[in-house]
């Protein structure tokens, strides 16, 4: 089987670390100033809600810009490309070296329009690549990675709307029979909740809508204030969610390890256990799409590190029976 840095299917070997590819996006440094942000943040209020000390994109919408946007092609020149002004295929094959995916995106376009005489030297296309995680044909998951679906902007921006409005708690939980807080502040918003309609998530919504072709009726708000806060592994294998639907992260802010690894309690797991655990980076802007079968046949978790001090805050679109 051909295999590439950046593709991973069951038959990769153990601890694979997507993170140890060369990480052009340190150069821009988003994620210092948001980590910055975060700490003020989350060492003045419990909840995070706080304007006072809301951060102030300075970045323009210059060349710079674009040319570090082409910046992460030659990042992922060793994915797999889909080609201008598609969707991206819902039955891609595997990636190798020699087909990277290439996504042009023109949702953006009238953002960085300055004025309308300029509309044609300012449209720009941003160009999105799509890289398989996990693309197992025994059990049919497929995890694909698409790095700066959004912009540091609009990140910014969001996160601090996110922060601002939205009402973050924690979670006691049972396990083995201890009474355990979740070691992460949450908030679930269905369209019941007035941060549903935070017109930059709604925005979101919609560009993670017509990229995946799916539909979502909710997003879990997960706030992570610094390396210490974490999600420990498991599935997202709720009854309430429908059948047949993937489930889309969005990671905001500080990066985050994410590891995936097989379900030791599926039939399958001596097939695919050949994996170990995977660990990849998840970076400001980035996109997680796991469709249906990952919840079936694999679990995932964010890590504790101890060398990580910003706040991440991670969106998960969900569909939802009962919203
Ligand atoms: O924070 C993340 O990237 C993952 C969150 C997650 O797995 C969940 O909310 O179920
Ligand atoms: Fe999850």
């Amino acid at each position: 089987m051909k295999r590439s840095r950046n593709v991973l299917t069951h038959s990769d070997s153990k601890n694979y670390d997507f993170a140890s590819i060369k990480d052009e996006s340190q150069q821009q440094k988003p994620h210092e100033n948001i980590a910055q942000l975060s700490t003020l943040h989350s060492s003045k209020s419990t909840n995070g809600n706080s304007m006072e000390q809301e951060y102030q994109p300075t970045q323009p919408q210059t060349k710079k810009q674009k040319v570090w946007r082409q910046g992460t092609l030659h990042f992922h020149s060793v994915g797999r490309t889909v080609s201008s002004h598609q969707q991206p295929s819902r039955d891609s094959t595997p990636c190798s070296a020699d087909s990277p995916i290439i996504i042009n995106d023109d949702d953006e376009c009238e953002n960085h329009v300055t004025s309308s005489s300029s509309k044609t030297v300012f449209m720009k296309q941003t160009q999105l690549v799509e890289t398989f995680l996990i693309n197992d044909k025994i059990t049919g998951t497929q995890v694909k990675h698409i790095s700066n679906f959004v912009s540091p902007r609009d990140s910014k921006i969001l996160f601090n709307k996110l922060l601002e409005m939205c009402k973050f708690q924690t979670k006691d939980y049972n396990f083995g029979g201890k009474v355990v807080t979740s070691p992460r502040k949450y908030t679930f918003l269905t369209k019941e909740s007035p941060q549903f309609y935070i017109p930059e998530l709604v925005q979101l919504k919609e560009r993670v809508e017509k990229y995946t072709g799916e539909v979502f009726n909710g997003v879990l708000v997960n706030r992570y204030d610094n390396g210490q806060d974490s999600i420990m592994w498991h599935a997202d294998k709720e009854k309430s969610l429908n059948q047949g639907c993937s489930i889309v992260s969005i990671s905001l802010g500080q990066a985050r390890d994410f590891q995936f690894r097989p379900r030791k309690d599926v039939a399958v797991y001596d097939q695919i256990k050949s994996m170990g655990v995977l660990t990849t980076k998840l970076e400001d802007g980035a996109m997680v799409i796991m469709n249906d079968k990952t919840q079936l046949y694999y679990e995932h978790c964010v890590p504790k590190r101890k060398n990580v001090h910003g706040m991440r805050i991670n969106l998960t679109f969900r569909n939802s029976k009962y919203y």
